[in-house]
């Protein structure tokens, strides 16, 4: 499989050809099944800081796309203030009825908002992707994002960039930061086993217009025949009896 991607050639039930970890203990994303999540008190409220100024651009890279941050200083440093925002993307379907990577209580919603932090007990996000507290992602279905949205035009295909300054993600978020945590793995290859994930209990609306939107984006570059970017998102991996526990009651 020259490189991974979501067509039935070199999609999700192929990665194990050359990524074996697809099979390994602590895969994601997972279906998360509140009535067996443990309420948790000793898990510390989410503290979300980020600063806007270290917003940069706007990548397509051919499998979804991600706004990045400047991750070199400690201006943006939210979740228990080691962990350092590097990027955020989004996982969608090709209709309403499908897109996020987790599911709640077999549910799936039309979109997932990935952002994407690396322990700065580590020297790089590189360094921290191999260890297995290295890196946590915060997962919400759903998020408001026009003007990540309208950004899109100019990153049409795969490898287009521009620039994305002064934003502040958590206006992507919903009000209450309640969330379930488990130890999972970066959910595209190559799928490593060294995340922390941090799933939000509260979605919050997107419009089925927004929707249309993401998948305007194509999954190929300039010249190539056109592929629409949906459906870039793995299914729930088997839980193999890890904990999943919940910040609130
Ligand atoms: N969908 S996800 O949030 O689990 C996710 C987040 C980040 C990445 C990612 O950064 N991939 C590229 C990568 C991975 C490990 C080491 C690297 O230097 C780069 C992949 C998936
Ligand atoms: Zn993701």
């Amino acid at each position: 499989m020259a490189s991974w991607g979501y067509a039935p050639h070199n999609g999700p039930d192929k990665w194990v050809q050359n990524f074996p970890i697809a099979d390994g203990p602590r895969q994601s994303p997972i279906d998360i099944v509140p009535g067996q999540a443990r309420y948790d008190a000793g898990l510390k409220p989410l503290t979300l800081k980020y600063d806007p100024g270290t917003s940069n651009g706007i990548l397509n890279n051919g499998h979804s796309f991600q706004v990045d941050f400047v991750d070199d200083t400690d201006r943006s440093s939210p979740i228990t203030g080691t962990y350092r925002l590097k990027q955020f993307h989004f996982h969608w379907g090709a209709s309403d009825d499908r897109g996020s990577e987790h599911t709640v209580g077999g549910t799936k919603y039309p979109c997932e908002l990935h952002l994407v932090h690396w322990n700065t007990k580590y020297p790089s996000f590189g360094d921290a992707a191999s260890k297995p507290d290295g890196l946590a992602v915060l997962g919400a279905a759903n998020p408001q994002l026009q003007t990540v949205l309208d950004a899109l035009g100019a990153i049409k295909t795969k490898g287009k960039q521009t620039t994305f300054p002064n934003f502040d993600p958590t206006i992507l978020l919903p009000g209450a930061l309640d969330y379930w945590t488990y130890d999972g793995s970066l959910t595209t290859p190559p799928l490593l086993e060294s995340v922390t994930w941090i799933v939000l209990r509260d979605p919050i609306s997107v419009s089925p217009a927004q929707m249309a939107q993401f998948r305007g984006l194509l999954f190929t570059g300039d010249g190539e025949a056109p592929c629409c970017m949906q459906d870039n998102y793995r299914p729930p991996q088997p839980l193999k009896g890890r904990p999943v526990r919940a910040s609130f009651k």
